[in-house]
C-alpha cells in the first residue's frame, strides 16, 4: 500500500522530484521510503521498518539505501498523535498557501471542512506555518512545538516546502491529505479573487 499511495502522490504532483511521500504504521512497526529515490518507483524490498524511537528494525534489500529524511518529522505525528499515517507533500496549493504570509492558515465554512476529523462546517481550520530549513530533518523542532500548540489540526505546513499530514490510519490520512489539498488550493483561489470566509 505505501509503494502503491507513493505512484499515486506523485501523479498528483505531491511526491515529484523524489521529495515528498508517505510512511505508515504497522503496530509498533513504522515502514519508511528511501532518502532522494523516485518514490513512484520504490518497491517493497526498498522499505525501511523502524520502531517508534527510529531505530532499524527491518533494513532494506540494498545498503546503500537511506531512511527518507522525513522520518523523525513522521515520528513526533506517531509519538504525539498516534498516527496510523503520516504524508508529506509537495503540491502546490500547500507551498502556494504558505506563500501568502501569516504563521498559520485559517478557513472556515466550507464543506469540505467536514472532511477533518473533529470538524464541523463552522469551524475555523487552523494550519500552523513552519519557516523552512535547508534540511528536512531540522524541521523536526518546530514540527514537534507546532503539534504540541494546535492540538485540533492534522496537518503542518513548511513554508515555500510542503505540508505534513496525518491519520488514524492510510485510509484517513489520504482523505485528510485531499481535504487540506482542495482547502489550501480554494484558499489561493479566494485571495486571487479577493473573497474571504
Ligand atoms: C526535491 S526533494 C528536497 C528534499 C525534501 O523536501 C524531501 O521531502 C526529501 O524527502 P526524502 O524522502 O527524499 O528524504
Ligand atoms: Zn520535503
Amino acid at each position: 500500500m505505501l509503494c502503491e499511495l507513493c505512484r499515486r502522490f506523485h501523479a498528483l504532483g505531491w511526491a515529484s522530484g523524489t521529495g515528498g511521500g508517505i510512511s505508515i504504521r504497522e503496530g509498533e512497526r513504522v515502514w519508511v521510503a528511501p532518502s532522494g529515490v523516485h518514490k513512484e518507483l520504490v518497491a517493497e524490498e526498498d522499505l525501511f521498518a523502524i520502531d517508534l524511537d527510529g531505530a532499524l528494525v527491518v533494513p532494506p534489500r540494498d545498503p546503500a539505501l537511506r531512511p527518507s529524511a522525513c522520518t523523525p518529522l513522521f515520528l513526533h505525528a506517531y509519538r504525539l498523535r498516534e498516527a496510523g499515517a503520516v504524508i508529506h507533500s509537495h503540491g502546490k496549493s500547500a507551498m502556494l498557501a504558505t506563500l501568502l504570509g501569516g504563521d498559520a492558515l485559517r478557513i472556515s465554512r466550507l464543506e469540505m471542512i467536514k472532511g477533518l476529523a473533529g470538524h464541523g462546517y463552522r469551524d475555523e481550520v487552523v494550519v500552523p506555518i513552519l519557516e523552512n530549513t535547508d534540511r528536512e530533518e531540522e524541521l523536526a523542532d518546530t514540527l514537534e512545538a507546532a503539534i504540541r500548540a494546535h492540538p485540533r489540526t492534522h496537518a503542518v505546513l513548511v513554508r515555500a516546502h510542503g505540508v505534513y499530514v496525518w491519520g488514524r490510519d492510510w485510509r484517513q490520512a489520504k482523505a485528510h491529505a485531499e481535504v487540506y489539498d482542495y482547502l489550501f488550493d480554494v484558499y489561493v483561489r479566494m485571495r486571487e479573487l479577493g473573497v474571504s470566509r
